[in-house]
C-alpha cells in the first residue's frame, strides 16, 4: 500500500493544520501520587486538547493555527502568549467578554489514574465560537482540519464546528477527535457524533470514545464501525496497549506500546494526535505514521506536563530507534 496522501488547495499560505476547540490553563500538581487536597505546588501550562494537538504538530515543524476563544482576562493573555511561543498562530484565539478563561486541575496517580477537574463555569469561552466568526476560506484551505467531540457539546460552538466540517466537504484530511468528556455534556452526544462522522475522513479515539461514537469498544469492531460511519481511516488509541489503525483500502497497522515509566498519562492522546497529523502530512506509510504517533504518545506519558512536554522530531526518532521502529 502506498503512502497516505494529504491533498490541499495548493494555496502557499494555507496552514498545514488548523485545530478547533477548547483551550485553558492546566494547573497540574508538581508532586505526583498526592491527592489534590494535599497538593501545595502547582505548575501552570497551556492546556485543552485541541490546543495541545496544535502545539504538538508545531513542535514537529508544522504551520499550525488554532480556532478558539479565551476570557478577556490575564489567563487569556497568558494562553495567547504561550501559543505564539510554541509557534502556533493565535489570530483566531480571540477574547469573549464576561467569561473567565477555563482552568483544569488533575490528580496524578501513576501509572493509570489521572482524574481531571474542569472549571468552565458559567460557560467556557471556547463554546462561544459562532459560525459566522469562522474563517471558512482558511478552514477549507488547510491541509488538515482537526475538531473535537467537546466542540459539539453546546451551541454556538456545535453549529460553528459543523459549519467548518461542511465547508471542507470532505476535501483534504478532516479529523474528528472523538474526545469524550462526559462532564461537559448536558445532552446525548449520539446524533452530533453521527453528523460529524459523516463529514470526517479520519476518526481518532480511545476505546471508551469509540464506544460513545459507535457502540463498539473492542478495537477491530470499533474500527470497522467507524469506517462504516464514513471515514477513510479509523484510529483506535489503546493507552498502554498501543494503537490499531485500519484504512478503508484494507491496510491495517497494529502497533504495540513503547515501554515507558508513566509519570502522567494526560496529554499522551494529544501528542499522538499532533504526531498523527505530522505523519499524514508527510505522506508516510500507515505503519510509520502510527509508530511515530505511538512513540510521541509514550514520550508525553513519561512526562508531567502536556503542551510543554510535546516532543520534537529528533526525540521521537530516538525512541523509535531504540524500540526498533520503522
Ligand atoms: N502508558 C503508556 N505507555 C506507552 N504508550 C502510551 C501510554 N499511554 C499512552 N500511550 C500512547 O499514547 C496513545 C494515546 O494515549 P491514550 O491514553 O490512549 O489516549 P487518550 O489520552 O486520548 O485517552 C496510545 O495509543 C499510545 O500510543
Ligand atoms: O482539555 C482537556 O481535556 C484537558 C487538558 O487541559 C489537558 O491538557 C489534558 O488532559 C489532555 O489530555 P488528553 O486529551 O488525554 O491527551
Amino acid at each position: 500500500m502506498g503512502g497516505l496522501t494529504v491533498t490541499g488547495t495548493g494555496d502557499p499560505l494555507a496552514f498545514d493544520l488548523i485545530t478547533m476547540g477548547r483551550i485553558g490553563v492546566d494547573l497540574y500538581p508538581l508532586t505526583t501520587g498526592v491527592p489534590l487536597a494535599e497538593v501545595e505546588t502547582f505548575g501552570k501550562f497551556l492546556g485543552g486538547s485541541p490546543a495541545n494537538v496544535a502545539v504538538a504538530a508545531a513542535r514537529l515543524g508544522r504551520r499550525v493555527a488554532l480556532i478558539t476563544r479565551t476570557g478577556a482576562d490575564p489567563f487569556g493573555g497568558y494562553l495567547r502568549s504561550e501559543l505564539r511561543g510554541f509557534g502556533v498562530d493565535d489570530r483566531w484565539a480571540t477574547e469573549v467578554a464576561g467569561l473567565p478563561t477555563p482552568i483544569t486541575f488533575c490528580e496524578i496517580f501513576p501509572p493509570d489514574r489521572f482524574p481531571l477537574y474542569f472549571y468552565r463555569l458559567p460557560k467556557a469561552p471556547d463554546l462561544e465560537i459562532a459560525p459566522d466568526e469562522v474563517d471558512l476560506e482558511a478552514v477549507r484551505a488547510a491541509r488538515v482540519f482537526w475538531m473535537t467531540g467537546t466542540g459539539l457539546s453546546e451551541e454556538p460552538s456545535r453549529a460553528a464546528t459543523l459549519t467548518a466540517l461542511e465547508a471542507r466537504a470532505r476535501s483534504g484530511t478532516t479529523v474528528f477527535d472523538l474526545d469524550w468528556r462526559p462532564m461537559l455534556w448536558r445532552e446525548k452526544p449520539g446524533p452530533y457524533y453521527e453528523r460529524a462522522l459523516g463529514w470526517a475522513t479520519v476518526a481518532v479515539g480511545n476505546t471508551e470514545e469509540c464506544e460513545i461514537a459507535t457502540g463498539q469498544s473492542r478495537p477491530y469492531e470499533a474500527a470497522r464501525a467507524l469506517l462504516a460511519a464514513g471515514v477513510e481511516l479509523a484510529v483506535v488509541k489503546r493507552g498502554p496497549e498501543g494503537v490499531l489503525a485500519v484504512h478503508r483500502d484494507g491496510t491495517v497497522a497494529e502497533v504495540p506500546p513503547v515501554a515507558v515509566e508513566v509519570v502522567n498519562g494526560l496529554g499522551a492522546g494529544d501528542a499522538f494526535g499532533g504526531a498523527l497529523c505530522h505523519g499524514l502530512l508527510a505522506g508516510w506509510e500507515l505503519e510509520r505514521v502510527v509508530r511515530f504517533a505511538n512513540a510521541a504518545g509514550a514520550i508525553v506519558a513519561s512526562r508531567l506536563a502536556c503542551s510543554s512536554a510535546m516532543p520534537f522530531s529528533g526525540e521521537v526518532e530516538e525512541v523509535l530507534g531504540r524500540a526498533g521502529g520503522v
